[in-house]
């Protein structure tokens, strides 16, 4: 199964981005999704180039955010795919069977739509408020989570959930507790003042090895 922990990388260019992949590899994750957004396409396709090479130096997944055709490209190990951008079917034509599909969720029927377009997993949020991203849709908070989860295993939905936005250390244990596969989190890991300490926590707490 996936790994439990999945950074979101963050930064306003090239170097920023590689500083806080680094960062992310260097302490412990090795589940890299790449998200370099409102950039010049060169920009990208120079850090997802660079990317691609220190994930495998690293044996971490890496996945690109929105961008099909540059997982295609760089062979990456999937793409990330909101509501409003490519369409799942037309993602797993041109990436096959074998890359990996994550599809954004905010309601249940949205996880119903992403089950039935066969996506790999789903991350499911905003959590909390963030500022991460921009236009957040409406906050579940640990509630919403709870009851997407129950009608998910009153239908048989059975597919990876991660929680994402706004997450911290202290939301695991009872975002865990809830039934879902992991969390996905940018500003918590980009921010971090002890990223090795963070980071072994997170693991400890996801994979309930403490
Ligand atoms: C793991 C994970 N979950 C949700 C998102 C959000 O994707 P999307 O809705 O397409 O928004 P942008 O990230 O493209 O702004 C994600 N990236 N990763
Ligand atoms: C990409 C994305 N999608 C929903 S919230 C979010 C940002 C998560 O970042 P953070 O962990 O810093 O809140
Ligand atoms: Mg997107």
């Amino acid at each position: 199964m996936y790994n439990k922990l999945h950074y979101i990388s963050q930064g306003n260019t090239v170097e920023e981005q590689l500083h806080n992949i680094h960062k992310a590899l260097d302490n412990g994750c090795d589940w890299i999704q790449m998200r370099f957004k409102n950039q010049n396409a060169l920009a990208v396709f120079t850090l997802a180039e660079a990317v691609k090479i220190v994930c495998k130096e690293y044996l971490a997944t890496f996945i690109i955010n929105d961008n099909v055709h540059l997982v295609k490209q760089l062979d990456a190990d999937g793409v990330h795919l909101g509501l409003s951008d490519m369409k799942v079917e037309e993602a797993r034509l041109i990436l096959g069977k074998t890359k990996i599909i994550g599809g954004t969720a905010n309601t249940f029927e949205d996880v119903r739509q992403r089950t039935a377009e066969n996506c790999d997993y789903i991350g499911l949020g905003p959590f909390q408020f963030t500022t991460t991203k921009q236009n957040l849709s409406p906050i579940l908070g640990l509630e919403g989570y709870r009851l997407i989860i129950q009608q998910m295993k009153m239908k048989n939905i059975q597919i990876p959930i991660y929680a994402i936005g706004g997450i911290t250390l202290e939301n695991v244990e009872d975002l865990m507790e809830n039934g879902i596969q992991g969390i996905a989190v940018s500003g918590l890991i980009t921010q971090s003042e002890n990223p090795s300490q963070l980071i072994t926590q997170l693991n400890d707490k996801l994979y309930g090895t403490i």
